[in-house]
Parts: structure tokens; sequence; C-alpha cells
């Protein structure tokens, strides 16, 4: 099924604009699975397991399988979602971006061999760095605007004709590289303003918006600027506050518990 059908089929069958980042991180793995030979898969296979309910989207990052040379357990964790849980798309964070003849195998990395929904990619190379992506209208092409880093802000806040690059950029995909509809945009709740700027841009596009939990976003005026008349258009990220919200054997329970607790949150504020 096409990536945008399926995230808005799961923004209503789960009542959730919730995104669960799945960053293993060796050294935080729960004591009763850490020593297993497979413990990255486990681990967030329970956590999957535990709130496939609750959310729209599963964020697996590729740099905390691939340090950890993970990737086949990468690969089975997406097969395990598509398998047991139909439906909930998943993006792959890779931030690709390379000249074409490279793109087209970084395409097929995430959409062939990975059995990705959605990929977030880097636009900086431009259009024909993302052709291959955009060229597979059923998968979702999500790409970086407005990150949630405090650095983002120095090449992205750079004035670029009387406005800001990463407006610029928020532009030019929605008005000359949606063709497909299959674009959306990375915007963080870290700055709640330039995400209502975004939105004003681009009409109801899809942003996912990391920065919430551990990073200190404002989920509040994340939402108030972000939200489509419609009350969603935004798959709101959230990674170690979740995978970590327990320490111990009981982690896919409190997983699920701080995952409920943020899409209650995130309801309180929709229409
Ligand atoms: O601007 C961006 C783009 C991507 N990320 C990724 O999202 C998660 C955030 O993790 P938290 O634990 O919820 O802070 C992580 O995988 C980043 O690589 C981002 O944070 N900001």
């Amino acid at each position: 099924m096409h990536f945008m059908q399926s995230l808005k089929d799961a923004w209503r069958r789960n009542d959730s604009l919730v995104c669960v980042g799945l960053d293993p991180e060796p050294g935080r793995l729960p004591a009763s699975i850490a020593g297993d030979a497979d413990a990255i898969f486990a681990f967030c296979r329970d956590i999957v397991d535990a709130t496939a309910d609750l959310v729209c989207a599963y964020k697996p990052q590729i740099a905390h399988f691939a340090a950890q040379r993970a990737e086949d357990a990468l690969e089975r964790l997406i097969a395990h979602i598509h398998d047991r849980h139909p439906g909930v798309p998943v993006i792959l964070d890779a931030k690709r971006g390379d000249i074409g003849s490279t793109a087209r195998h970084y395409a097929s990395e995430a959409f062939d061999r990975y059995k990705a929904d959605a990929v977030t990619l880097n636009p900086y190379l431009g259009h024909d760095s993302i052709a291959p992506f955009l060229e597979r209208a059923d998968k979702g092409v999500i790409l970086l605007c407005r990150t949630s880093n405090p650095g983002g802000k120095d090449f992205q806040a750079l004035d670029c004709g009387g406005e800001p690059l990463y407006l610029r950029v928020a532009e030019t995909i929605a008005r000359e590289w949606n063709g497909n509809g299959n674009c959306a945009l990375v915007t963080g709740a870290t700055w709640p303003e330039e995400l209502g700027k975004v939105r004003a841009v681009v009409g109801d596009m899809p942003l996912l918006v990391p920065g919430i939990g551990a990073q200190g976003g404002d989920l509040e005026a994340a939402l108030r600027h972000g939200l489509t008349a419609a009350g969603d258009g935004l798959m709101i990220s959230s990674s170690r506050a979740i995978l970590y919200a327990s320490g111990t054997s009981d982690f896919a329970q409190a997983a699920r518990k701080a995952t409920d607790e943020l899409r209650q949150a995130v309801n309180r504020h929709r229409g």
C-alpha cells in the first residue's frame, strides 16, 4: 500500500500521531536481555509488540543497528512489523543523500533490502539525488527541512533571497518535487514557530517531528503550529523517552505506558 495511505489509515485506526523511534543503545538494554546474542532484535521486537496499537509509524534509526553490525536484526525487525502488525508504516531513518548513480543504490537499500515504507533523506545535493526515491511513488520520501538539533540553524537559517533556506527547501519540495504526492518533511519540535512557517507553505503535507522528550522540544507549541485543519498531518517522533522508560525487565510495558501517555497528551490538543 502507498505510504501516505498507510499513514492516514494508522492515524485514524490507532487515533494516534505518535511515531516510536527504534534507537537501540547497547549500553542501555535491560540486563534481562543484554547478554543475549540477538538482544537488539529482541528488545525492539518486544517494544513494537507492546505498542503497535498506539502508534502511527515506527522509525528505526539505521546507525543504531549498523554500528553494532546488526543490519540483519534491522531487516528481521522490519519484516516482523510488516508480518505481525500489517498497516503500521516503517520509516527508515537513514538521512541518505548522494549523486544519482549512488542514490539508486540507497533507494534499493531502503525499499528493496529493508522493505521500508519511507526513508529520511538529506536534500542538500538537490533534485537528481532524490529522484530515484521520488520515482518510487508508493514509498514515502521524508526530507530534512528544519532539523531539531542546535546546529540545524548553521545552514538552514541562512538568508536565501529574503527567506531562510529551510523555507526555500519546503517550498521547492512542495511545489516541484511532490508530483507523486509522496513527500514529507522533517521539522523539529525544538523550533515550533519555524515548524508553523513550514506548515504555512506546504499545506497538508505530513511533517515528521522529532525533538520532544529527550531533546526538550515543546510538544504543545509544535502541535499548535503544526496540526492541519483536520487535526492530523504530524508524526510526533519519540525514541529514548519511550525505549528507556524503564531500564529493567518491564521495559516493554513501560514503553507502552510512555507511548500511550504521549498519544493522549497529543490528542488533548487535537480538534
Ligand atoms: O532533526 C532531526 C532528525 C532526526 N532525528 C532523529 O530522531 C530521533 C530522536 O531521538 P529522541 O531520543 O526522541 O531524541 C533520533 O533517531 C535522531 O537521529 C532527530 O532527533 N532530529
